[in-house]
């Protein structure tokens, strides 16, 4: 069995725990029953001991797995990894929606979108990442009673991701225990607008409106802090062509939405300027996750 599950750049600026939007750069898994257990990371992770070790998705996998199908078995898993880990393109959140799927795939149980996203909350309880990754596109999400309301557009193919990978990582967890726990009025009004005007803005295709909408007040500039060159790359994108550039989830990673045309300008400029960094153009995704018998 084969499942591809592409990368999510979640918040999109004042959207935080609810935007997100799903990237054309997939991780891969194939798992095959076998005599034996196997693993093999191929790409990102495949130098990580703790990967091959103690690998988040063989035990989500096994948790699912062992509570559908009563029978020992034992699996080859090979993965082909795009996504890096812990620079906010949502690696951890591409592996529970994955693993989760697989299990039900391979115990031949069918799974809803819905049911495999009420699931995915258990180990990721915002559904800003996980949403895009199973759905694809852009999507509002929001959670009550332990589950995912979310509404998809598909993105156009005139629009690009142009996204700077820093080569430090920001781990999700950690800098989320740096976030303010109490908002002033005026700044909680102020993401409550920019993310409302952000979201409208999007389903209109008023691509013009992202750049005033894409503000926020909320978790960026706390987090940007850590990484001081992201004020940099911020003020060279928009300084350039980028409809809106907002730290993408976390971070490090930088998400710069462009027209097509200017991709590949922005793109040279950024790599000009920040040679340490990875630059990469995207299109969107509005697939989601793939699952091939
Ligand atoms: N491709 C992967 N395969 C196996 N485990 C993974 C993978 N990506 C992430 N993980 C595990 O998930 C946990 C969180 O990883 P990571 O720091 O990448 O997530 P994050 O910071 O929440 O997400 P993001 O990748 O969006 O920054 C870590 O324990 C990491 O080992
Ligand atoms: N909304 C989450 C996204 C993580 O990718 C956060 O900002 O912590």
């Amino acid at each position: 069995m084969f499942i591809s599950v592409p990368a999510t750049s979640a918040n999109l600026g004042p959207g935080f725990d609810t935007l997100g939007v799903a990237l054309d750069l997939r991780n891969e898994v194939s798992i095959k029953r076998s005599r034996f257990f196997s693993i093999s990371i191929k790409g990102e992770g495949s130098k990580s001991f703790r990967l091959k070790g103690n690998n988040i998705f063989i035990s989500i996998f096994n948790e699912h797995y062992r509570n559908l199908v009563d029978k020992k078995e034992k699996f080859r898993f090979t993965f082909y990894n795009k996504i890096p880990l812990s620079r906010g393109l949502g690696s951890s959140s591409a592996v529970i929606v994955s693993a989760i799927a697989a299990a039900y795939a391979m115990a031949g149980i069918p799974l809803s979108s819905q049911r495999l996203l009420s699931l995915a909350l258990s180990y990721e309880p915002h559904p800003d990442n996980i949403t895009p990754a199973v759905m694809g596109g852009f999507n509002a999400a929001v959670v009550e009673n332990s589950r995912v309301y979310s509404i998809k557009k598909e993105m156009p193919q005139n629009l690009k991701a142009v996204i700077v990978i820093p080569n430090r990582p920001i781990s999700t967890s950690h800098s989320r225990t740096k976030l303010p726990r109490k908002l002033s009025l005026s700044d909680a009004v102020f993401n409550i607008s920019h993310s409302s005007l952000l979201t409208a803005a999007i389903f209109n295709e008023e691509w013009d409106l992202l750049r005033i909408a894409s503000k926020d007040k909320l978790h960026q500039d706390i987090r940007m802090r850590a990484m001081p060159e992201l004020f940099e790359v911020q003020k060279l994108a928009l300084q350039n062509g980028a409809l809106m550039s907002t730290l993408s989830g976390s971070g490090s990673t930088f998400f710069n939405m462009v027209y097509a045309e200017d991709a590949k300008p922005l793109a040279y400029k950024l790599q000009n300027r920040f040679s340490k960094f990875a630059i990469k153009i995207l299109d969107f995704d509005n697939q989601g996750i793939i699952i091939e018998e």
